[in-house]
């Protein structure tokens, strides 16, 4: 097949990549000139385990290219993913300015029958819009079939994702564009759901927003067992052995961050709110998510009194692990709430610090060396779980801070393993542990 993949982000790049690999003839498009130079080059412009070699290999066989030129994209494309950024408005709406842009320069650019495949997250309904807009500006001789394949891939692992993902949802009016789709897709030898395409777009909001809040609800449940002296790793363990409630995203926090989980839930009550539906549980998912956020620094506060003068590490700028993307990272709200507490504060990320400097600046000191941020440090605060993080020797906080004082947004450690050495540490819905002292071995 000849595939053009509209827009080179995280979904883009990584459906143009392994569609390539599967033999198609791919063309990637970008309006970012400088991303399509490094891509040229076989440079990924961000970072996401096994990309790269697999956009050298593809690139070297002539089976991917990359364009900023519509014409040369679209014009004979067979399928075209529209896979362009859906970011979130002032109001929680989502911006469809860029599905809609690109919609136009297909329209305006084909020269073939095509089908049209919105891979981005859409709100209900989008997809009848971009259906409107072929109808009024495609060539008329041509046939253009809209469908709907919301993406599920998560960042840092989304090749895998990609090979190994739960299901594929196409939804489509037309039964020759879904089995076209489904012929596309059946290698991958994944279950394959083939609906309406309202269905399909409010399956990808659903999904999001019901793993959304898990992890809220598992926040509040951490939240209260703190108060009546419960383990919220025992309760974890519990309640994911039961199949119905399944172990993953039960992983209790700081909150939920990044690109995606954010913007739909918030884009996902606004569309509810739009049929006069009011969606009261995601509504609170949201506020106790943003509750969550400040749940370290309220912490550090409580315990210092003031945060005024002290110097705080944090650990982890990256919204999670294996990623260097920081949009709605945990950590921007942590630091930011640390800077207006009067702290200085030293980050490190082994990846994310280049983005991470983009939004925060100077205002605080980076470093990808973990013992330079501990150095003479009052406390550190966990933000994210990166391996480096979770290996670290619990005695580089002994010998590098000033006192051994951790907050641990992620629960990177046991506690029987931090009993046994002279360090505070606050965690999330576990006891606290104040000094524990050799003696205290357990
Ligand atoms: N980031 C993720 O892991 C996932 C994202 N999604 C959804 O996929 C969509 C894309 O997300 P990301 O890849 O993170 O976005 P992104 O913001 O990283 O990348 C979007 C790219 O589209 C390009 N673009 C904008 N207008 C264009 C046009 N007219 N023609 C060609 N390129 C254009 C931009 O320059 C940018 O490089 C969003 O709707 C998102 O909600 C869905 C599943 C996973
Ligand atoms: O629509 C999207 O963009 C994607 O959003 C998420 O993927 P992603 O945001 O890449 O990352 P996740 O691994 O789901 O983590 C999201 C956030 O939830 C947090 N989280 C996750 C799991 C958990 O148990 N607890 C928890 O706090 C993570 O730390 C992170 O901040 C979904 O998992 C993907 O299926 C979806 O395609």
């Amino acid at each position: 097949m000849r595939i053009t993949v509209a827009g080179a982000g995280n979904v883009g790049l990584v459906t143009a990549v392994c569609f390539a690999e599967a033999g198609h003839q791919v063309t990637c498009l970008d309006t970012q000139k400088e991303k399509i130079e490094m891509l040229e080059k076989g440079q990924s412009p961000f970072f996401e385990p096994g990309l790269e070699p697999l956009l050298e290999k593809n690139l070297a066989s002539g089976k991917l290219r990359f364009s900023t030129n519509p014409r040369q994209a679209y014009r004979d494309a067979e399928i075209i993913f529209i896979a362009v950024g859906t970011p979130e408005k002032k109001d929680g709406s989502v911006d469809l300015s860029y599905i809609y842009i690109a919609s136009y320069h297909i329209a305006e650019n084909i020269e073939n029958d095509v089908i049209v495949c919105t891979k981005s997250t859409v709100p209900v309904g989008t997809n009848e819009i971009i259906k409107q807009i072929f109808q009024n500006r495609k060539p008329r001789h041509l046939k253009v079939d809209v469908v709907s394949n919301p993406e599920f891939l998560r960042e840092g692992s989304a090749i895998m994702d990609f090979y190994l993902g739960d299901r594929i949802v196409i939804g489509a009016d037309n039964p020759e564009a879904a089995s076209i789709m489904e012929q596309l897709y059946l290698p991958l030898k994944i279950p394959i759901v083939v609906t309406d395409i309202k269905s399909a777009e409010m399956i990808k909001y659903a999904s999001n927003a019901f793993l959304a809040t898990k992890i809220s609800f598992i926040n509040e449940i951490a939240n209260l067992c703190e108060k009546v002296g419960a383990n919220i790793e025992e309760v974890c363990y519990g309640m994911g052995m039961d199949k119905r409630i399944g172990a993953n995203y039960l992983q209790p926090g700081v909150g939920y961050g990044g690109s995606c989980f954010p913007k739909d839930t918030k884009a996902l009550v606004q569309l509810a709110g739009n049929v006069q539906h009011p969606f009261e549980l995601l509504e609170s998912v949201i506020k106790v998510n943003q509750h969550q956020h400040s749940l370290l620094v309220r912490k550090a506060k409580e315990m210092f009194g003031s945060l005024k003068g002290k110097k705080a590490a944090v650990l982890g700028l990256a919204f999670k692990p294996e990623t260097d993307d920081v949009r709605e990272a945990v950590s921007l709200t942590i630091i930011k709430e640390l800077l207006e507490e009067g702290s200085m504060v030293t980050a490190y990320d082994p990846i994310a610090i280049p983005n991470a400097h983009k939004l925060i600046g100077n205002s605080i000191e980076y470093t990808t060396n973990i013992h330079e941020a501990l150095k003479e440090a009052d406390f550190a605060v966990i933000a994210t779980e990166w391996d480096q993080i979770k290996h670290l020797p619990l005695d580089a906080y002994i010998a590098y801070m000033k006192e051994p004082i951790i907050f641990d947004g992620r629960n990177c450690y046991a506690l029987k393993d931090i009993q046994r050495y002279p360090i505070t540490y606050v965690s999330i819905g576990r006891p606290t542990i104040l000094n524990a002292k050799p003696a205290q071995r357990l």
